[in-house]
């Protein structure tokens, strides 16, 4: 295998492993929407969303990373999660 070939290899490793991450984290938050639904509590909390973007955000300025693109990121992350958790409401009603 070239090392083209070989690196490329090791970023399709690595993008499995986001993928699986993703899914986990939609796996969690289904739990807490659970939490959320027993409770009484609306599936939006921005506070928990500003601690969630500066973790986010402090973890890649320790890693030199550019800390506006992974705010970018989780800012995804956490839409796919709240529109989950809102998909999830609807089929409770229904
Ligand atoms: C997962 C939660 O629900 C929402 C999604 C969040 C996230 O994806 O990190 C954070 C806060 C909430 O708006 C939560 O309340 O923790």
């Amino acid at each position: 295998m070239t090392d083209l070939n070989k690196y490329r290899s090791d970023i399709e490793e690595v993008d499995q492993t986001i993928i699986e991450l993703i899914d986990k984290r939609i796996g969690i938050t289904k739990r807490i929407f659970e939490v959320k639904r027993r409770e009484g509590k609306p599936i939006r909390d921005p506070e928990q969303e500003g601690r969630v973007l500066r973790r986010a955000m402090d973890l890649a300025t320790e890693k030199n990373l550019d800390a506006g693109a992974v705010k970018n990121i989780y800012e995804i992350l956490i839409r796919m999660s709240t529109q989950k958790q809102q998909e999830l409401q609807g089929e409770n009603q229904s």
